[in-house]
């Protein structure tokens, strides 16, 4: 009997939030909406260590925020999320708590593929971004499981960024770039005949690398830049995380753990957006 009040009373507490919340929402929405919201997860050790708690643990409350965040991000109308989810400079960590984070990866990939997964749920598609041939062969093979497995879904994105770092994207899209140049190069000598009224100064001017190429081969490339970059513990630094990509970017960093984000700090991040949208825009345009 009791517990069956207990459960009623946990569902009742579970749909007045919900329905708080969409109220919210739909408050913020009378303002613009973030279109990409990226995330990093500082502070999951912390978190572990507050409460004499192994790392692991930390980590794994922070794979649940993750999942909460997504959540809140879909019904906001958010389409793209990110989050950095391992940078190449981890591989530095010790060898079990790489080999610990891997694992933890591989065990969540695995579960987000599940039928009652948020993922289904929502019909979010999952893109893995990064270095990926420098994960462990089944993180890799199950990442790209997973892209597949959630290519046809079109409601929302969720970025993972797994061994990567800005300084590493922005290099191999530098060089892919340059190969993709020299290769309209190569072409051009083989057919030089057909393309003999072209003046040597035209196709210098075709073989350029611009900007747009360069962004074009960015692992990033697959989404719009994103209009907030949250950092959790109150830290404003980049970390080697999307330098490219945050040029007219509101960095939000709450003093909190990752693994205590919630809604609050959505919400708050997303007013100081609306407050300094006017200004964000106007930079875009002067660009
Ligand atoms: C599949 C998926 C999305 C998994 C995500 C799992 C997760 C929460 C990864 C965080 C990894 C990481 C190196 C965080 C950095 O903060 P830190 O933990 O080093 O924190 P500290 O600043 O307290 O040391």
């Amino acid at each position: 009997m009791l517990k069956t009040i207990d459960g009623l009373a946990r569902r009742l507490v579970g749909s007045s939030f919900l329905y708080m919340r969409r109220f919210l929402f739909r408050i913020l929405s009378v303002g613009p909406i973030p279109n990409h919201i990226a995330f990093i997860l500082d502070g999951n050790r912390r978190y572990a260590k507050q409460r004499n708690m192994t790392e692991g643990t930390g980590y794994r409350a922070g794979f649940f925020a993750v999942i909460s965040m997504l959540k809140y991000c879909y019904e906001l109308g958010v389409k793209y999320m990110t989050v950095y989810a391992f940078s190449i400079d981890n591989f530095k960590r010790s060898q079990e708590e790489v080999q610990y984070l891997m694992d933890l990866m591989l065990e969540k990939i695995k579960g987000l593929l599940e039928q009652e997964s948020v993922v289904n749920e929502y019909g979010v598609r999952i893109h893995f971004v990064g270095n990926l041939k420098l994960l462990d062969e089944p993180v890799r093979v199950a990442a790209e499981k997973a892209m597949h497995a959630t290519a046809n879904n079109t409601k929302s994105n969720l970025l993972i960024c797994v061994t990567y770092t800005s300084t590493d994207e922005i290099v191999q899209a530098v060089q892919a770039s340059c190969q993709e140049k020299w290769n309209e190069i190569q072409e051009v000598n083989v057919n030089q005949s057909q393309n003999a009224e072209r003046t040597e100064e035209k196709l210098e001017l075709d073989h350029i690398i611009k900007l747009v190429d360069i962004e074009r081969h960015t692992y990033m490339g697959l989404a719009p830049d994103p209009d907030i970059l949250i950092r959790t513990s109150g830290a404003t630094c980049l970390s080697n995380f999307l330098l490219w990509q945050t040029t007219n970017c509101l960095l939000y960093s709450p003093k909190v753990l990752f693994p205590e984000t919630g809604l609050r700090h959505l919400v708050l991040a997303v007013l100081n957006f609306q407050r300094l949208y006017p200004h964000l825009e106007k930079k875009k345009k002067q660009f």
